[in-house]
């Protein structure tokens, strides 16, 4: 009983994410929605790990659950080894979602300062430094004093991605990051993205509806079947990207999208 007790404390402080048996229910009775079906994920430390399913699949509220933004019916969720709500009082996650959501009235460097004063995160004399390494980091030091309606599409999720990183969060959760972008930025996205993970690696978890992108940027893909939300598959990337990224053509890239259509669609 200890050894268990003790194997299961060093699994948990080995993963960044650990969800077993997670069931989410809205509601009750007739019109209860039964959201997340018995969800078992874990995601590594320093892994990429994305989540796949059609629309109303229960991506996004596995997110939340995950965030402490929403208490799962039951089951258990443990980040980097504590509860989301200590974790998240403690550490905090890195936020990006499909809209950059900054606000219009300050400059890009402003946006990202504010994340760093709102989180207390460095020392006021440090952050205009920091600020511009997390402007370099995403190649836009030219552009620091512009406002957001100044800033193109994939500019201005750009500067989201500098701030969700400005107060060094050890894991990254994405929405639907790129889901805006035309398919032109968003490519040109996912090579930035994984030159910022190469360069500053931290555990992230990306929700999208783009199997392509899934398999571009993914170490693990996993598949979610809708209502109830429920773990398809999980699937493990064969040539993940810091091997150099992979060619859209390349014939094993090609055979794991087929995988991942009929997955989806069987
Ligand atoms: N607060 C809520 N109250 C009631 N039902 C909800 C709530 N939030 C989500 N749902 C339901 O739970 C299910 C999963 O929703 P969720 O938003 O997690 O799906 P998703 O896979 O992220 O969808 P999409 O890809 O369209 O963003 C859906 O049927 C949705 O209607």
């Amino acid at each position: 009983m200890h050894d268990d007790i003790e194997k299961h404390a060093r699994k948990a402080a080995t993963l960044a994410i650990d969800v077993r048996n997670v069931s989410m229910r809205f509601g009750a009775g007739k019109t209860a929605v039964h959201a997340l079906d018995e969800i078992d994920l874990n995601v590594r430390p320093g892994e990429f790990v994305s989540i796949v399913g059609r629309s109303g699949c229960g991506k996004s509220t596995l997110l939340r659950c995950i965030t402490n933004l929403l208490p799962p019916t039951s089951g258990d969720i443990s980040v980097m080894g504590m509860s989301p709500g200590e974790y998240q009082k403690d550490k905090r996650f890195g936020f990006v979602f499909q809209d950059a959501a900054l606000l219009p009235w300050k400059t890009a460097a402003e946006n990202i300062q504010l994340a760093m004063q709102l989180s207390r995160h460095a020392p006021q004399a440090k952050r205009q430094q920091r600020v511009r390494d997390l402007l370099d980091l995403v190649r836009l030091s030219n552009f620091g004093n512009k406002y957001p309606a100044q800033l193109s599409g994939g500019m201005r999720q750009r500067v989201s991605i500098a701030r969700a990183l400005s107060y060094e969060p050890e894991i990254l959760m994405m929405d639907e990051p790129f889901g805006a972008l035309d398919e032109f930025t968003r490519r040109e996205m996912h090579d930035e993205l994984i030159r910022i993970h190469a360069e500053r690696p931290h555990t992230v978890l990306f929700v999208t509806h783009s199997l392509s992108e899934a398999l571009y940027l993914s170490d693990r893909i996993v598949v979610l079947a809708a209502r109830p939300g429920r773990v398809k598959s999980i699937i493990s990337v064969e040539n993940p990207r810091p091997k150099g990224g992979i060619a859209h053509a390349d014939t094993g890239y090609l055979r794991q999208l087929a995988e991942l259509e009929e997955l989806l669609h069987e």
